[in-house]
């Protein structure tokens, strides 16, 4: 048996938490053989709930869950995670953008970086979920000077696998047939869903679709406001989704991306085609031994280059009104 991972899960009372904390007790996120202890923190309103949670992880008889830690004191939660997902945060209702969440949640992910950086293993992986996820995932990074930019990263596998579902909707073909589609930018309305180099069937996606117009429009505004139609239809935001879509970002970041295919994930921008530097960026990445790297050498046009463009001007403007907000805050 392997030694179990420690496995922080923050607003883990939330409902994305119920449904993530039992998929990484499958195996889902670190491998089917690599037993997990989950550390589970909710702030004090929601102390009984996540009880509720540890008790039904217990009663679910999981073989890989080797511990459950639940807490409300965040320097206990993260004692010596290596992998720390942070959903914890107020999502946003019916009719907000992802920008008017901005103050609660940044001040969140100032202590909590703090936190990370005293108290988690070496070589912490974290991945931010909490909306606004760019900036939230930039605020932490800015604040845990000591963890490497690299292993600070924010969920946009959500978006991209969106991308996947409505490629594979619109061919008949199943979802795993669609291969490197891209989401640029920001997890938020100017993010820019991208076929350009994807493939299904080992075929361009433009040519099994043959529907520029749909590519250009539907399938573009579909990707983009997603969460705002799901919000609408379920009354709540998308939360089995994102959990699925938080569980393959870990597994791919930690054990590879298969040859030729890339995925999408918010990293630390080092400039890259042209997108702002110092923010956190959706790219195409390929992972390795633990590791993403940009994809690059990819043929841009000018309708691209001005969709990231203005996905990049808007994460400059957040980071500039989420600075804002934490000096208000002090
Ligand atoms: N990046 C994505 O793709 C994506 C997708 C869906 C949702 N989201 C975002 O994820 C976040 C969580 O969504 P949800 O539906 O689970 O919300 P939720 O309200 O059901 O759960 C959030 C939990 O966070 C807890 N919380 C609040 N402040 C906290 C703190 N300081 N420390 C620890 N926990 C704290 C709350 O008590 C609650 O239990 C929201 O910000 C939402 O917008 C992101
Ligand atoms: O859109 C939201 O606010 C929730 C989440 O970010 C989503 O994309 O589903």
């Amino acid at each position: 048996m392997k030694k179990p991972v420690k496995v922080l899960i923050t607003g883990a009372a939330g409902q994305i938490g119920y449904a993530l904390a039992p998929q990484v007790a499958r195996g889902a996120m670190l491998g089917p053989d690599q037993p997990v202890i989950l550390h589970l923190l909710d702030i004090p309103p929601a102390a009984q709930s996540l009880e509720g949670v540890k008790m039904e992880l217990i009663d679910a008889a999981l073989p890989l869950l080797a511990g459950v830690l639940t807490t409300t004191d965040v320097d206990e939660a993260t004692q010596g995670v290596e992998v720390a997902v942070m959903v914890g945060g107020f999502p946003r209702k019916a009719g907000m953008e992802r920008k008017d969440v901005m103050a609660k949640n940044v001040s969140i992910y100032k202590s909590q970086a703090s936190s990370l950086e005293k108290n988690a293993a070496q070589g912490v992986k974290v991945l931010v979920v909490a909306n606004p996820a760019n900036t939230n995932a930039l605020i932490l990074k800015e604040n845990a000077p000591s963890i490497p930019a690299e292993n600070i990263t924010c969920l946009t596998r959500l978006d991209h696998n969106r991308a996947l579902g409505q490629v594979a909707e619109k061919v008949g073909a199943r979802v795993t047939e669609v291969k490197n589609v891209i989401i640029w930018g920001n997890h938020s309305s100017s993010q820019f869903p991208d076929v350009a180099h994807g493939t299904v069937g080992g075929k361009p996606i433009k040519e099994a679709i043959e529907d520029d117009e749909w590519l250009k429009g539907e399938f573009v505004s579909t990707v983009q406001q997603r969460g705002a139609v799901i919000i609408k239809m379920r009354g709540m935001s998308s939360a089995l989704s994102a959990a699925s879509s938080a569980c393959d970002h870990m597994r791919d970041w930690i054990h590879g991306t298969p040859s030729g295919t890339f995925v999408s994930m918010g990293v630390f921008s080092d400039g890259s085609y042209n997108a702002p530097k110092d923010i956190v960026f959706s790219f195409p990445v390929e992972c390795k031994g633990g590791r993403w790297s940009i994809v690059q050498g990819l043929q841009i046009d000018d309708y691209t280059a001005g969709k990231l463009k203005a996905t990049g001007e808007e994460l400059v403007e957040e980071k500039a009104l989420a600075l804002q907000c934490l000096e208000e805050q002090s």
